[in-house]
């Protein structure tokens, strides 16, 4: 299937700001598909653009086409459908059967197992993407990368004497150092452990914005996907959901899908009523109203609640009863049933320590009110 993804907001930000955001890369109606077979593509009808230095990050279930995405961009599987344009340059296009080899995109590429050079010492591997340059100008920009990842010193090494989030430094030198003009980045730190995932994509956004490169990410942690990207890709089923800031994805989800993948939430029942500028969504927990609200319609409809979104007040008429708890350290993710019938979460204060199955005051204080067709 041909034509953009559904995606609201099609720009990233920076991209629609225009000043400053050049477009680096623009993938349009891009689709993949593996062997003949007649399945879905994995990748169907994608469409977006990332700005020159932007940092884009594509997260989505398993099996959801993210790396068959990026390995399209890097010209490692022919497309079926669409176009690819990096700085101006058409390096992949299904209707003229044009596919730029993936050493010719000025593409780096990093992934999850750090496939360096086991026979190479650091600084090899760091300018093995260097050949043809002077000798001195190879040695500087060696020298250069090493240090912005950090291990200067560790120049002579050889790779097995890293641990792995050395490693994948190394591997991130060795990519940077030709200056791509976009770096793609799949799942990288996902065999590390989770203190070191933390602090080494606070690094290399670092190291990225440092550098003004333009990169897209891939990842599964949502975590990882805020901390990293200036506009974020919800993947689903081989298309993209929405492709927004992390603040819209949480707050105005443009589908179902994404409302449900991002955060934590339930749909609950509701009944609008009212007109542009002056919706009023009832619920079992009262009247929520929302000037900005969008694709509201008159009738039944469901409503996003987000676990933020309702406060424990002892003093409110609404009552729900404790049905699990998990506790999160500076608070608890409370599950509970309504009387009515309804399961709302609510992130509580560690301090609001109840048991099981009493009855607790709640209230419903909705910034942003998200609705959806009523599903059966
Ligand atoms: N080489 C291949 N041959 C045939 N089908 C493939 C191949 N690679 C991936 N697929 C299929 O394409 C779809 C998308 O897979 P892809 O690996 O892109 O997803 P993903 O979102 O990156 O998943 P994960 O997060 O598990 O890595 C899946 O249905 C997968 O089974």
């Amino acid at each position: 299937m041909q034509g953009p993804a559904y995606s609201r907001t099609p720009l990233s930000p920076a991209a629609e700001r225009g000043a400053g955001g050049r477009v680096a890369l623009a993938v349009e109606a891009v689709s993949l598909r593996y062997g003949r077979a007649p399945q879905a593509p994995a990748v169907d009808a994608v469409s977006f653009l990332l700005a020159a230095g932007e940092i884009g990050v594509l997260i989505g279930p398993s099996g959801c086409g993210k790396t068959s995405l990026l390995r399209a961009i890097a010209g490692l599987e022919p497309l079926a459908g669409g176009r690819i344009v990096l700085d101006e340059r058409v390096i992949g296009e299904a209707a003229t059967g044009l596919q730029l080899p993936p050493e010719q995109r000025r593409i780096g590429m990093v992934f999850q197992d750090y496939a360096l050079f086991p026979h190479l010492t650091v600084a090899q591997n760091v300018a093995f993407g260097l050949h043809g340059q002077p000798r001195a100008a190879q040695k500087a920009r060696v020298a250069e990368l090493l240090d912005l990842v950090g291990l200067g010193h560790a120049a002579e090494r050889a790779p097995h004497e890293l641990s792995g989030g050395q490693q994948q430094r190394i591997a991130l030198a060795r990519a940077l150092a030709p200056q791509p003009a976009l770096l793609l980045l799949d799942e990288p730190f996902s065999s590390l452990d989770v203190d070191l995932r933390e602090r080494l994509a606070q690094e290399l956004r670092g190291i990225l914005k440092q550098t003004g490169t333009t990169a897209l990410f891939v990842t599964h942690d949502q975590l990882e996907a805020f901390a990293l990207g200036d506009v974020i890709g919800v993947m689903h089923q081989g298309r993209l959901a929405q492709w927004d800031s992390a603040y819209r994805l949480y707050h105005r989800p443009a589908t179902r899908f994404v409302a449900d993948f991002i955060g934590h939430g339930v749909f609950t029942p509701a009944r609008a009523e009212g007109g542009p500028g002056s919706w009023q969504v009832h619920t079992a927990l009262g009247p929520l109203r929302d000037a900005a609200i969008e694709g509201v319609r008159d009738g039944d409809c469901d409503v996003l609640l987000r676990a933020d979104d309702i406060v424990h007040d002892d003093a409110s008429p609404v009552k729900a009863r404790i049905e699990r708890k998990a506790f999160r350290g500076s608070e608890f993710l409370y599950t509970l049933r309504l009387a009515s019938g309804e399961q709302v979460l609510a992130h509580v204060p560690s301090h609001h320590d109840h048991q099981l199955g009493e009855w607790i005051g709640i209230r419903a204080e909705v910034d942003h009110v998200v609705t959806f067709p009523r599903e059966a």
